[in-house]
């Protein structure tokens, strides 16, 4: 599916989507339980691959008008009867390798043609040298993937700066293996929020793990020199269930949409803080002089039309807002530079060059360094033009928010990728008062 917008006024309220990345880990934590409610889950492409994981697994994930009812196998997954698709979801990918871990077996696990171009060799090594058997059928560190078990847990040293999915899988799998995992950073943890995700919810799900600094004390995930989950633990949800928090990573382009197009504002409700990186967003908006107002009882955004101006940015800890503060930079004045985002090439596609591909179509003056994207928008003047979403959510959601400000007709393709993360995208800026035509 094609995406036509053209310039557009918005206006009105927007309710966020619930978190992708929260949605993941708390169907795999009911799965480690013996079962939970899981209330407002994202009801998106990559969320629905990890329930199928849990399934595989031996668990049941079924729908209710309250959210997800997830029967678990209690820490003591099967050996899965057919091979896993995990699609186009990295998050699920990495967290069930940690659980194929467990099983007393072979697990095959495989993704779409994204998913198998993107690195698991840090985590293959880890389960590895835990005494599990890991292995790429290509020997090139990518899926198709060959994980067996049982590991009984111990002690393994990690990159840090690949995927912080690794840490992730291997603490929530050590959690239930015999010994639990202690967890040695090799370099520094980038995506680190992600971890505070996953500390945030395992506490949640009665599963103690921590940080561990330098100096051996407890830090926030930022600062850790690695991680420790204690094994032998129980997943017991609070009340026997969870609710989802809203997607601050979807929450950027409604904001975005606010503060390029909506003259009399717009209102994202279901902001809720929590321990999401991307609530970083609010506040890069402000910097560039966004008029933006969070209110974090109430959970609702305000948004409206601003002068913006470039700002420099490290997007070491928020790696999925590159797409969204590369189209602002594109609008605003003066230069924009997104700092430690090598991290943001292993993602769906290379989203750094993707960015400087696309915008550059538009009109935009891009310079791209390994580490580094900077944005010329005194230099930029953004038209309309034919470009690709290279089958990435956000490139597609990013190039749709330069559409609503570009001169002209912006074709956006293959645009039906959104579903893996915000299926109503389009459906909502319509909503808002954005002028787009689905081809
Ligand atoms: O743990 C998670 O939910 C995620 C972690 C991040 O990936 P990396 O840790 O690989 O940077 C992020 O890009 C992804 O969208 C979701
Ligand atoms: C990279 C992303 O997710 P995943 O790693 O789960 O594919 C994303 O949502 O931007």
């Amino acid at each position: 599916m094609d995406v036509t917008i053209t310039p557009s006024s918005l206006r009105g309220s927007a309710r966020a989507p619930p978190s992708k990345s929260y949605t993941h880990r708390a169907i795999l934590a009911a799965g480690y339980a013996d079962g939970a409610l899981v209330r407002e889950p994202l009801d998106s492409a990559d969320p629905h691959a990890t329930a199928r994981a849990v399934e595989a697994f031996g668990g049941d994930v079924s729908e209710s008008d309250d959210g997800l009812a997830v029967e678990g196998f209690a820490g003591r997954p099967d050996v899965p009867d057919d091979v896993i698709d995990c699609a186009n979801s990295g998050t699920t990918m990495r967290l069930v390798t940690g659980t194929a871990a467990l099983a007393d077996g072979l697990t095959v696990l495989t993704g779409d043609d994204s998913l198998r171009s993107r690195p698991q060799g840090p985590l293959l090594d880890a389960i590895g040298g835990l005494g599990g058997r890991a292995e790429s059928t290509r020997h090139n560190g990518q899926a198709p993937l060959v994980i067996g078990g049982p590991i009984p847990g111990g002690e393994v040293s990690i990159p840090g700066d690949v995927s912080s999915q690794y840490i992730t899988a291997l603490l929530m799998a050590g959690a239930v293996a015999e010994e639990g995992i202690e967890i040695e950073l090799e370099t520094e943890l980038k995506s680190a929020p992600y971890v505070d995700i996953t500390l945030e919810l395992l506490a949640e799900f009665g599963v103690e793990a921590e940080p561990v600094g330098a100096d051996g004390g407890e830090v926030r995930s930022a600062g850790a020199s690695g991680f420790r989950v204690p094994g032998n633990q129980s997943y017991e949800p609070e009340g026997g269930e969870y609710r989802v928090p809203g997607d601050f990573s979807s929450i950027s382009y409604l904001l975005a949409a606010g503060v390029l197009a909506a003259e009399e504002g717009l209102t994202v409700r279901g902001a809720k803080p929590s321990a999401q990186g991307d609530t970083a967003i609010v506040e890069i908006v402000e910097r560039m002089g966004g008029d933006v107002e969070w209110d974090r009882e109430e959970g609702t955004i305000e948004a409206s039309k601003s002068d913006l101006s470039g700002v420099e940015v490290d997007v070491g800890d928020t790696p999925d807002l590159l797409p969204t503060i590369a189209t602002l930079g594109a609008v605003a004045n003066g230069e924009t530079r997104i700092t430690d985002c090598e991290h943001v090439r292993y993602k769906e596609t290379d989203r750094v060059s993707a960015m400087a591909d696309e915008l550059g179509k538009m009109g935009a003056s891009v310079t791209e360094h390994e580490d580094e994207l900077v944005i010329h928008g005194d230099e930029s003047e953004l038209s309309g033009a034919t470009v690709e979403g290279h089958d990435d959510h956000r490139i597609i959601m990013a190039l749709s928010l330069a559409g609503l400000v570009a001169e002209g007709e912006t074709t956006v393709r293959g645009a039906e990728h959104v579903d893996v993360s915000f299926p109503d995208f389009f459906d909502v800026l319509y909503d808002l008062g954005a002028a787009i035509e689905e081809q």
